[in-house]
């Protein structure tokens, strides 16, 4: 099918067919990764490979947003695990990284990306490839190639999670969880964002001219810069899904956040959508409070996972 070049997630099965059978052959999907790149900056596509729990592929690549100062661009690495964020994945087992245009060379997330991958669970044994044309290669744990290293501590990033967010005001009448409104899946997003650093969870939808919607959410880092934003969240999610479609295709955004945030993402979410987005793109930002109500019905309980200890948060139904 035409729409499986621009596929980001495969199944155990569809990455065997593609000769990834075993963690050497990761290299297998990276010329598929490189080429959905996007680097109209500085023309070095960087593509992704890695390897969820599940036994599922994923792809990740970077991002560049023409006419936007170079931080604001998605690392590979990091697309990788916004994308496993959004398809509810719980960590990630082998990660694959090309260095070279011709994507024979496998090398080191870079610092940054080294430090956001550590707020998962389980990142020191995450896998890495380091592989040069002509050899094998050999995997080295990110325990290793990231030594001395600034560490989060629990919640962790694809750890269950539900901020009990609503939307204030008229806008938050209740809606039937199949409605279309975008502003209840920005909410929806806003409730899976990861900031447990400032507590100001964000969350952006949007829409292209088919009607097809996307959405992210902000996820933070302990470092603060390596943090990514909810814009660049649910660009992840446009390019994942959204068949090569162009920037300018995004015609309506709407983003959730926190009234008087401490981290508020309005005016960076205005400006990277006025740079990138359709001209006449419609952005909407809707505040959302914490329904107290609705966190006293969740609570936080250790829970012990294949023999680790973690924590998970359980709905306890209220008598
Ligand atoms: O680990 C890295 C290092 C760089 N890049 C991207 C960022 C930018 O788009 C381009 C040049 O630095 O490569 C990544 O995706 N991952
Ligand atoms: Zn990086």
């Amino acid at each position: 099918m035409a729409q499986d070049q621009y596929k980001f997630v495969f199944t155990a099965k569809e990455a065997e067919s593609e000769g990834v059978t075993e963690p050497f052959r990761l290299p297998n999907l990276i010329t598929k990764a490189m080429s959905l790149a996007r680097a109209p900056i500085s023309k070095y596509k960087v593509g992704a490979v890695g390897r969820a729990p599940s036994g599922r592929i994923y792809l990740g690549v970077n991002v560049e947003l023409p006419g936007l100062p170079l931080h604001h661009s998605i690392h590979a690495e990091q697309f990788l695990v916004t994308n496993l964020a959004l398809n509810s994945e719980k960590g990630l087992h082998l990660l694959a990284v090309s260095i070279s245009t011709d994507g024979n060379d496998f090398g080191a997330p870079c610092g940054n990306c080294r430090q956001f991958l550590m707020e998962m669970r389980n990142a020191l044994d995450i896998q890495i490839l380091l592989k040069s044309k002509h050899e094998e290669g050999s995997f080295r744990s990110l325990r290793h190639l990231l030594p001395d290293r600034f560490s989060p501590c629990s919640p962790l990033l694809l750890e269950k999670r539900d901020n009990c967010l609503t939307l204030s005001g008229s806008a938050g009448e209740i809606c039937s969880s199949d409605c279309s409104h975008l502003k209840c899946k920005a909410l929806a997003a806003a409730n899976n964002s990861f900031s447990p650093y400032t507590n100001s969870p964000s969350g952006v939808a949007l829409q292209d001219d088919d009607g097809e919607w996307y959405r992210g959410w902000y996820i933070e880092s302990v470092a603060s810069n390596p943090s990514l934003g909810p814009v660049q969240a649910a660009l992840v999610d446009f390019v994942a899904r959204g068949l090569g479609k162009g920037f300018d295709k995004i015609v309506e955004v709407v983003l959730v956040e926190k009234k008087n945030a401490r981290v508020s993402q309005e005016g960076t979410a205005k400006m990277i959508l006025d740079t990138i987005a359709a001209p006449n793109c419609d952005f909407k930002v809707f505040h959302c409070y914490e329904d107290l109500v609705k966190k006293m019905n969740y609570i936080t309980i250790p829970e012990v996972e294949n023999g680790k200890k973690g924590y998970l948060v359980r709905k306890i139904i209220r008598q």
